[in-house]
């Protein structure tokens, strides 16, 4: 698998190499970013990895498949469509510098503007190449993704805009309520990635079985996703925010494309055409993967006050596009 991370200099560009190169090392990775020291510093500490992961402690773990490597490209120097047409899927995480109330809850929202024409560049670039599957993490997720697909040109399918450390966050939260493990919690969220998150509570289940929570518990889980980020870029500082969580769930998708997709329908934002009675933006809804990315979008029979939920949602987001 061949992948390429726009913004791979920074925390969450980079730490997404690092768990595709440990975790599949066979994964060649390609660095775009224009701090290109500081690629070029990841390029080589990764490949470093990847020689651990080739011994294994003194073991082969390699299988049949060659390991893959990791270079550093710049992108602001004009590479041409070479680098996206030798991608099997991108992820983007390019992003501007984070402004002071980027620090805090509703500040996904803060470099809107700028991280929009940052968007806009990127996507022209990928005009020039083949369409390729495209995992977003740049915030605002669901503006970024609908604007690097309108600037492409490239089919809508191949959009996929990363909101699942919801999903990952509310598991762990329900799972402590419920005194259970996350593995056994299910709760899938729609929506935009941020204030206007859509936890879909009809379809929760903890060790299989629906649950039932008060409105009032049902607001304080909500707080608490929203919540979390701030408090953990409170905790260690914007330098680091989440980059666990969300480099692992970024990697898992991009794993799964590799793989030819999904069975089961995981929620992540893609610009709609009258799915859930929206269009001209792009929200998360269920999707199942295929190796081209949005295989299928699944409707879903939500709560009514679920789907007031995911209209709000479209709504925000297609406000600040406008
Ligand atoms: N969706 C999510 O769940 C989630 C979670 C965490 C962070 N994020 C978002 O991901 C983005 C990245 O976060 P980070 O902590 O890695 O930020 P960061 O500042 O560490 O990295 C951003 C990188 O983008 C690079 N960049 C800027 N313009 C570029 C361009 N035109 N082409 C290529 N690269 C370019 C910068 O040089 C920098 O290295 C932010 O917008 C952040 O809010 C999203
Ligand atoms: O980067 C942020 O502002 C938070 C991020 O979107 C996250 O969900 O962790």
């Amino acid at each position: 698998m061949n992948v390429l991370v726009v913004g791979g200099g920074g925390t969450i560009g980079s730490t997404v190499a690092y768990t595709l190169a440990v975790q599949r090392p066979e994964t060649t990775v390609t660095l775009a970013d224009p701090q290109t020291a500081v690629t070029t510093g990841h390029a080589i500490d990764l490949r470093h990895a990847q020689c651990h992961v080739a011994t294994a402690a003194g073991r082969p773990s390699f299988g049949d498949d060659p390991p893959g490597t990791v270079t550093a490209i710049d992108p602001s120097a004009s590479p041409g469509p070479d680098p996206i047409d030798a991608a099997d899927a991108i992820v983007v995480t390019a992003s501007a510098a984070r402004d002071p109330d980027s620090f805090e809850r509703g500040g996904r929202l803060s470099n809107l503007e700028q991280n929009l024409e940052i968007a806009a560049d990127i996507g022209e670039w990928f005009g020039e190449a083949d369409p390729t599957p495209t995992v977003v993490a740049a915030n605002p997720t669901d503006r970024i993704t609908y604007r690097l697909w309108e600037a492409s040109g490239w089919p809508r399918e191949r959009f996929l805009g990363y909101s699942l450390s919801e999903t990952a966050r509310i598991a762990d939260e329900l799972a402590r309520r419920f005194d259970t493990s996350p593995a056994a919690v299910s709760c899938p969220v729609l929506g935009e990635h941020g204030e206007h998150m859509v936890p879909a509570f009809s379809r929760a289940t903890v060790d299989g079985e629906p649950i039932d929570l008060s409105a009032t518990e049902r607001e304080a889980v909500l707080e608490y996703v929203r919540d979390v980020p701030y408090d953990v870029i409170e905790r260690r500082g914007p330098e680091d925010s989440s980059r666990w969580v969300t480099s692992r769930g970024v990697a898992t998708i991009v794993a799964r494309l590799a793989d030819g997709g999904t069975d089961e329908p995981v929620c992540l934002s893609t610009p709609l055409s009258g799915e859930y009675g929206l269009e001209g933006v792009s929200v998360s809804v269920p999707v199942r993967l295929d190796a081209g990315g949005v295989g299928e979008i699944v409707e879903w029979d939500l709560a009514p006050n679920e789907r007031d939920g995911l209209e709000r949602a479209a709504a925000a987001v297609r406000r600040s596009l406008a």
